[in-house]
């Protein structure tokens, strides 16, 4: 029985948190392998025994790119799953989002798994936000999650592991949730500062046309933003020109600080 565990990650936490996870499976007797989603396609969730969904929480809820993903695969009835997430402080519907959709093509979902993740969003106050997470505890935790799944696949087993996150089935329908449902990507774009090129620091290496998980930069001929940008900022963390800034609003920066301090404190999960 082979396992294929498929993750989003923008800056490598929940890369971590996957390959943790795998290597549990190959010690455990099942061939497992990590995919990058730049890199799966439906095929790879249909032809393996088992799959592993994984992906940072953006707004609250999963990110646009892997919910796209899931959409797009056929029916899998059956097949035996699990979804695993990092995130800040605010997780939100993000085990709910990966698991609804996976259920709702057939799967059976073992399980979900959670850990914090150094938060890089550009935003001053949130960037750097939980340094050094995940850390050894979370891995450590990562690990015993995959060994459940590896022992309930051995016995044939199909409800939760009993490490697994009571909202990964079920919303819990705090303010969060609430966040996660009117954060919807055209709200985002209009609430939320669009990235901006500095053409006299872009070489036009073409790395951010690569890696927007949207496919939304075309060079003509520097990098040009389209209409679909979902405010990720994978372009401004990641050019390695560092040729990409955000203006931030007054406002931004107000709910920004009050999320990060107060909204957490109240409402974080
Ligand atoms: C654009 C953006 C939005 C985010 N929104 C949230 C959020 O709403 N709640 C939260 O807890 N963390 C949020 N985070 C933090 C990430 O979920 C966290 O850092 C995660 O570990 C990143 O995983 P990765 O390194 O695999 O991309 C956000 C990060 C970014 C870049």
């Amino acid at each position: 029985m082979n396992i294929t565990l498929i993750y989003f990650s923008q800056t490598g936490n929940t890369r971590r948190i996957a390959n943790a996870m795998a290597e549990v499976f190959c010690e455990s007797g099942y061939p497992a392998r990590t995919l990058s989603l730049k890199r799966a396609s439906p095929r790879d969730a249909v032809e393996t025994d088992v799959i592993g969904i994984g992906s940072p929480c953006f707004s609250s809820q999963a990110p646009t790119p892997i919910k796209n993903f899931l959409h797009s695969l056929p029916p899998i009835p059956g097949k035996p799953a699990f979804v695993f997430a990092t995130s800040g402080t605010a997780p939100g519907r993000v085990l709910y989002d990966l698991s609804s959709i996976l259920r709702e093509k057939g799967a059976s979902v073992l399980g979900g798994f959670l850990a914090r993740g150094t938060v890089r969003h550009p935003a001053p106050c949130l960037y750097g936000r939980l340094p050094d997470r995940p850390n050894a505890e979370d891995l450590a935790e990562a690990r015993r999650f995959a060994r459940e799944i590896a022992e309930s696949l051995a016995n044939g087993r199909t409800e939760p592991v009993a490490t697994s996150r009571p909202d990964t089935f079920r919303l819990h329908g705090g303010f969060y949730d609430f966040v996660a449902l009117i954060s919807t990507d055209s709200a985002l774009r209009l609430l939320m500062p669009k990235p901006k090129l500095n053409p006299a620091q872009c070489n036009r290496c073409r790395w951010c046309e690569f890696e927007c998980p949207v496919h939304n930069i075309e060079l003509k001929p520097f990098p040009v933003i389209a209409g679909e940008c979902i405010r990720c900022y994978r372009c401004v963390n990641g050019c390695p020109q560092k040729a990409y800034t955000v203006d931030w609003r007054i406002g931004n920066l107000i709910v920004y600080a009050l999320y990060n301090k107060t909204f957490t404190r109240w409402f974080g999960t």
